[in-house]
C-alpha cells in the first residue's frame, strides 16, 4: 500500500502531520480510503490547520484530544483564536506505542517522540529508562527519521508503521501506561453552508468567552444545556489570552445543528458570552 495516494488533480487535498509514519497519516489515509484525493504532508500541526484557512488545502486532519494525555491543546487554541474553519467528522484511532531503535540495541541514552506520546508512556520510561534524556520533536515519524539517521543509544517512540517505514527495529511493543490508549481525530474545512443528512447521532462543537464572571456564571450557562435536555460529552478550558485567571470554554454537545433544542441552547449560551464560535456539526464517530 502507498504510504501517500499521489493523485495530481484530485480535487480534494488533504493536509496531516506528516512526515510518512505519523498516526494522522494513518488516520488519513484511512479516512481517504474511499475517495480519490491528495495527501499532503505538513511539519506541525497547526501548519496544517492554517493551510485549510489559507485555501491551500481543502481539507486537513488533526488530532484533538487522547484518552490518557487529554486535549492537544495546539488543535483547540488555532481553532479557537487563529482561524475560522469547521469539524466535519471525527475519526477515534486506537493508538499503539513501540520503542524502536536502529539496530535493535538496548542501551538507550535518548528517547525521542512528539511530547503526546512522551507523555502516554511517561510511566513505561521510568521503570525501563529512568536515566534517558527524552526529546520533543514534531512528530512520532519525525523522531523515527532521526534515530534513523543518527548514532546509537537513540530510540523513538512510535508505531510499527513507522519502524518499517523508516527501517527501525521494534524492541519493545504496547508500551503506552493504559490499554485502550485511543486519539480523536478532527477533519477540518473552510466554512460553507454544512450539509447535514440528519440521519444517526450528530455532536456540535463551540467555544466561548463567558461574558462577566460573577459567582455562579459558569453554572447558569451550564443550565442552558440541561434545561432543554442537552448533554454535552466534553468540557474544556484554554488561557483566554486576555489576561491570566481568564478562560475560554470549549463544550461538544451530544445533537446537531438541525436540532431545536441544540440550536436553542447554543443561543441562550451566546447570549451569555462575549462571543461563541461553533466549530460544526458532525456525525458521531462509531467503532
Ligand atoms: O506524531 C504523530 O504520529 C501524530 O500523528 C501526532 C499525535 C498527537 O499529536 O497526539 C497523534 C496521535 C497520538 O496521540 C500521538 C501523536
Amino acid at each position: 500500500m502507498p504510504s501517500v495516494i499521489r493523485e495530481p488533480f484530485a480535487a480534494i487535498q488533504v493536509g496531516y502531520l506528516g512526515p510518512s509514519g505519523t498516526y494522522s497519516e494513518e488516520t488519513a489515509l484511512r479516512l481517504c480510503e474511499k475517495t480519490v484525493c491528495e495527501l499532503k504532508p505538513y511539519t506541525t500541526i497547526d501548519s496544517v490547520i492554517r493551510a485549510v484557512a489559507t485555501g491551500e488545502i481543502t481539507e486537513g486532519i488533526v488530532p484533538i484530544e487522547n484518552s490518557i494525555e487529554g486535549s492537544v491543546n495546539i488543535t483547540l487554541d488555532v481553532l479557537a483564536h487563529d482561524v475560522e474553519l469547521v469539524i466535519v467528522s471525527e475519526f477515534v484511532l486506537p493508538i499503539r506505542h513501540a520503542l524502536l531503535t536502529k539496530g535493535g540495541e538496548k542501551k538507550i541514552d535518548c528517547i525521542i517522540s512528539h511530547p503526546q506520546p512522551l507523555a502516554q508512556c511517561r510511566n513505561y520510561i521510568a521503570r525501563h529508562y529512568p536515566k534517558a534524556r527524552l526529546e520533543a520533536v514534531e512528530s512520532t515519524a519525525k523522531a523515527a527519521q532521526l534515530v534513523a539517521e543518527g548514532a546509537p543509544g537513540l530510540a523513538a517512540i512510535g508505531s510499527l508503521r513507522a519502524a518499517e517505514i523508516h527501517g527501525l527495529t521494534m524492541i519493545d511493543n504496547d508500551i503506552q501506561d493504559c490499554n485502550n490508549n485511543r486519539t480523536r481525530f478532527i477533519l477540518l474545512k473552510q466554512k460553507t453552508s454544512q450539509a447535514i443528512e440528519e440521519q444517526g447521532q450528530y455532536k456540535t462543537s463551540i467555544v466561548c468567552k463567558m461574558n462577566g464572571e460573577r459567582p455562579g456564571s459558569l453554572c447558569e450557562l451550564l443550565l442552558e444545556f440541561s434545561r432543554r435536555d442537552v448533554n454535552l460529552s466534553k468540557i474544556e478550558s484554554r488561557p483566554a489570552r486576555t489576561s491570566l485567571g481568564e478562560y475560554i470554554f470549549f463544550f461538544d454537545i451530544e445533537g446537531g445543528i438541525h436540532e431545536a433544542h441544540v440550536r436553542q441552547a447554543i443561543q441562550a449560551v451566546r447570549e451569555r458570552s462575549l462571543w461563541l464560535k461553533n466549530l460544526g456539526s458532525y456525525p458521531c464517530f462509531v467503532l
